[in-house]
């Protein structure tokens, strides 16, 4: 691996849509610089720099008021660049780390300092290279007070990982839903399958994000806004949103920036549901404190 990647718009369009005062993009990363934060040995992609500088300049160009970033695989389990983006943004960014389970409980309390609030179960095969469940399990008993646990996978294992995600003491966020092939529609298989995911308890929450990943029908990803719109009417107390930028492994379809926020009306139509979405719901997740 040698080519750093560029996986992001390099001049995103300004939405139409404008977030409402306090809106959070409750779903994005940064990347190094790599010279001050080099990637995991581990890393299954090499991006190019992608900072807090640039992030923060994209959460203000959107409208966003807030970021949480999201600890990417290419940093492994050393999660100093997200903190690093976390400390530079005046309060105005939490995380979400991911952790070597063996973690103690001394080094959990540094990253509670640090912002963050919650750590990332990611089981994507193409991303990392084992996802241990007992261990998973051990330490989301660990937590401190007030954290999540973040899930990534895909929509072929969800029914897998029903007794493992039954298990977790703290509660649930889905990235991206679990992956649906949205091509399916509001009632397809997949759709249905989360669904129950969603009604088996109360606190699993969702992000409705992602349509350049989900939906092959490409930009303006009318299948993804037809399947997701009557999840998030349904689910409006448990659903945050995202920009998923600096778009990890999509440098052969980037998306626009622009064009993913004005996603937001077409999921979330009214005033209310889009409050929920971009404020309640994501503060209560991660500035409850
Ligand atoms: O950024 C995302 O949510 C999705 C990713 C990357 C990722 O999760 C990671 O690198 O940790 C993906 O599907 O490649």
């Amino acid at each position: 691996m040698t080519d750093r990647i560029v996986s992001w718009h390099p001049n995103p369009s300004k939405p139409k849509f404008t977030p409402p005062p306090g809106a959070v993009d409750a779903h994005c990363h940064v990347f190094g610089p790599m010279a001050q934060f080099p990637f995991s040995a581990k890393a299954k992609y090499l991006p190019e720099d992608a900072g807090p500088d640039k992030l923060f300049a994209l959460r203000d160009y959107l409208g966003f008021s807030k970021n949480v970033i999201v600890q990417a695989s290419c940093h492994g389990t050393d999660n100093s660049a997200t903190l690093d983006a976390i400390a530079k943004s005046n309060g105005k960014a939490r995380g979400v780390a991911v952790v070597d389970p063996a973690i103690s409980e001394a080094e959990l309390a540094k990253l509670h300092e640090g912002g963050m609030r919650g750590i990332r179960f990611n089981f994507l095969k193409r991303l990392v290279d084992d996802a241990p469940k007992d261990k998973f399990l051990e330490v989301s008993r660990r937590l401190p007070k007030g954290w999540h646990v973040v899930i990534y996978f895909e929509a072929d294992i969800l029914e897998e990982l029903r007794p493992f995600m039954d298990a977790i003491p703290v509660p649930l966020v889905i990235d991206h839903m679990g992956r649906p092939d949205v091509t399916q529609g509001p009632d397809g298989a997949d759709m249905r399958a989360f669904r129950a995911l969603l009604d088996s308890r109360p606190d699993i929450h969702f992000k409705p994000t992602c349509p350049d990943r989900l939906d092959g029908t490409g930009d303006p990803w009318n299948a993804f806004a037809e399947a997701v719109a009557p999840l998030v009417a349904d689910y409006s107390d448990r659903c945050i949103w995202g920009t998923d930028w600096p778009h990890p492994n999509m440098q052969d379809n980037t998306p626009d920036d622009g064009h993913l926020v004005d996603m937001i009306p077409r999921i979330a139509p009214t005033v209310e549901l889009q409050r929920k979405l971009l404020i309640d719901n994501p503060n209560a997740l991660y500035w409850a404190d």
